[in-house]
């Protein structure tokens, strides 16, 4: 299992303790493929002078092979598995910011140790944006399909009253870069001294 990934930033304002304010909770990125839990959430890591996990990214290392050749040679219930167990390991003790694949948070478990261990961010993007940043990529296989904008729309209108569910929800639209969603994300967390504690 590889270590946990610390963002890279070298100057004081990035530096631990000196960001925006001191991580209490893990911050938990959820939301739909090509929202931007990855982007965004290593971008929110850096910002914090935190550490980045991505549950996606543990689960490959874990195995020594891609999500398509996971998925292709043991299906998506093991997949599922695996998610759920990278999830609660990730969990433990790491205050840190926690991005998971679009489908983690359907999992009423997940969602569970989830609420109980940290805070739940939905990114959420409408279909549109969605489909633009995810049509070129092919590392996705439940998009390995004739139709995937309808695949991709079918998923998206499942699963968002899933989604619904997170602590807080931020958008994430076609306007916005990588860093303004970040900000929208310490916006919302300003909320919550109880994940963030503020600086002096
Ligand atoms: N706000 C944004 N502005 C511009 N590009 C973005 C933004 N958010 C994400 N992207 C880009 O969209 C693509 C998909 O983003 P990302 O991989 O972070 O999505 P994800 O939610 O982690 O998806 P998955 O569930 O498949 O892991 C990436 O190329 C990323 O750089
Ligand atoms: O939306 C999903 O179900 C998925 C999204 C990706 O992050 C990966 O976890 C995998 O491709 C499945
Ligand atoms: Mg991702």
């Amino acid at each position: 299992m590889s270590e946990i990934e610390h963002s890279t930033a070298s100057d004081d304002t990035t530096a631990p303790g000196n960001g925006p304010g001191r991580l209490k909770k893990t911050i938990v990125m959820v939301g739909m493929m090509g929202a931007g839990k990855t982007a965004v959430g290593r971008a929110l890591a850096t910002r914090l002078g935190a550490p980045f996990l991505d549950s996606d990214h543990e689960i490959e290392t874990a195995a020594n092979m891609t999500i398509p050749e996971i998925f292709a040679r043991d299906g998506e219930a093991f997949f599922r598995k695996k998610e759920s167990q990278v999830i609660a390991r990730l969990l433990v003790d790491a205050r840190g910011v926690l991005s998971t694949g679009g489908g983690a948070f359907l999992s009423e478990a997940n969602r569970a140790m989830i609420s109980q261990k940290g805070v739940s961010v939905w990114l959420n993007a409408g279909l549109d944006v969605l489909w633009n940043r995810v049509r070129h990529r092919d590392h996705r296989p439940l998009l390995k399909t004739e139709d995937p904008y309808a695949t991709l729309k079918a998923l998206y209108d499942a699963r968002v009253p899933f989604y619904a569910e997170a602590d807080l929800m931020v958008r994430s639209d076609a306007q916005t870069s990588v860093e303004g969603v970040v900000d929208r994300v310490l916006a919302a967390l300003a909320t919550r001294p109880d994940v963030l504690e503020p600086t002096e």
